[in-house]
């Protein structure tokens, strides 16, 4: 499957540069030039997990494959974008297809880099796109509506369902509020979903800071945490030109530099694990000599499905699945340890599969 995140913001704040370093490629073309990127850059990322390479420790694994994230790198959006400007409808289209935004807002002072709207405010620059993405979901529940009229008419109970969210999604946008605000019921979810809106997709804020500024932040990232907050969504702090010299550099040459930066860790590995944590995804492992490897699943996948993301026969033929809690394999020191103690334990077709469960799945052929 993969998941992947739209890279979304107001033309020349760091897009490129930060997929740059995400994908650690020259693939999307970085320049102090709007609209430089014209078609969307797809690249995948691996999810940084420390758990992964200490089960590869104790398990021995020859090799080690984390899972992945896809992101895209959508060009830039500008005002008037819902109604063709700059290259309008292109980029809402490209939108529409991600699961998730990570929203990139320009925190950086330098005269050098043109801001389209000629000065640095990050805050309006996020109600530019929003006011844009917004205004496209208008225009698309509009069209939804009037093709559907007949089917509604005749009863049609697909349609009907579809009218009223649409009705619902309208009402909040016309009260100036994002559709992700509407409170669906589960039984809608997947109608929901397949209604697309723009504005429905949960947004990480990436505040992207001059050099000096990626461990502390600046004044300007300050307020888009703030907001952020008030709307319940994420924001990260991340200096994308610090990130893309960094994707550069030696594993070991960038640690040092980070340890000179006063950054923990990159802020590459933060982004993309927000980013994880806001699609609400979990990994389980696989250990073994030959690897060990990271698995996706949405919270809540039961174990069935869970094995079919290595394989669909191992869901079709799915028996059980040998079950190791992470803290267990860990702290007894692997497999036959933990089968020895009884923490092996056989989970059927209902398990809902845990965060850093360690799983072996028997399947029929
Ligand atoms: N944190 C930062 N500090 C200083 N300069 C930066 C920072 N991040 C990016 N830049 C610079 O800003 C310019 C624009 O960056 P980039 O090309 O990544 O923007 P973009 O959002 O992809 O633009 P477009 O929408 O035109 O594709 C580049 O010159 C880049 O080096
Ligand atoms: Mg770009």
């Amino acid at each position: 499957m993969g998941f992947k995140m739209g890279i979304v913001g107001l033309p020349n704040v760091g897009k490129s540069t930060l997929f740059n370093a995400l994908t650690r490629t020259a693939a999307a073309q970085a320049a102090n030039f709007p609209f430089c990127t014209i078609e969307p850059n797809v690249g995948e990322v691996a999810v940084p997990d420390a758990r992964l390479d200490r089960l590869a420790e104790i398990a021995k694994s020859k090799s080690i494959i984390p899972t992945r994230m896809t992101f895209v790198d959508i060009a830039g959006l500008v005002k008037g974008a819902s109604k063709g400007e700059g290259l309008g409808n292109q980029f809402l289209a490209n939108i529409r297809e991600v699961d998730a935004i990570a929203h990139v807002l320009r925190c950086f002072e330098d005269g050098d880099v043109t801001h389209v709207e000629g000065r640095v405010d990050p805050v309006a620059d996020a109600e530019t796109i929003e006011t844009e993405l917004m205004l496209a979901d208008l225009e698309s529940i509009e069209r939804r509506l009037q093709n559907i009229v007949r089917k509604v008419r005749g009863g049609d109970k697909e349609a009907v369902q579809q009218e009223r969210l649409l009705n619902e999604a309208r009402a909040v946008l016309e009260a100036g509020q994002p559709a992700r605000t509407v409170d669906v019921a589960d039984e809608d979810a997947k109608a929901w979903g397949m209604l697309q809106l723009l504005t429905s997709k949960p947004v990480l804020f990436v505040s992207n800071v001059a050099e000096d500024e990626a461990s502390q932040g600046n004044a300007q990232s300050a307020r888009v945490a703030e907001m952020a907050a008030a709307q319940g969504a994420a924001s990260v702090v991340i200096s994308a030109k610090i990130e893309e010299e960094i994707s550069q550099l030696e594993p070991d040459e960038a640690e040092m530099f980070l340890e000179e930066l006063g950054l923990a860790e990159a802020g590459l590995d933060r982004l993309i694990r927000a980013g994880y944590e806001l699609l609400n995804l979990q990994t389980y492992f696989t250990a073994g000599p030959k690897e060990a490897r990271a698995w996706t699943i949405p919270a809540g996948t039961r174990a069935p499905q869970a094995a079919g993301v290595i394989h669909g026969d191992f869901e079709k033929g799915f028996i059980r699945a040998e079950t190791i809690g992470y803290e267990d394999y860990i702290t007894l020191g692997g497999e036959q340890p933990c089968k020895d103690a009884g923490k092996m334990r056989a989970e059927g077709k209902t398990y809902v599969v845990k965060d850093g469960d360690v799983l072996h799945f028997l399947f029929n052929n």
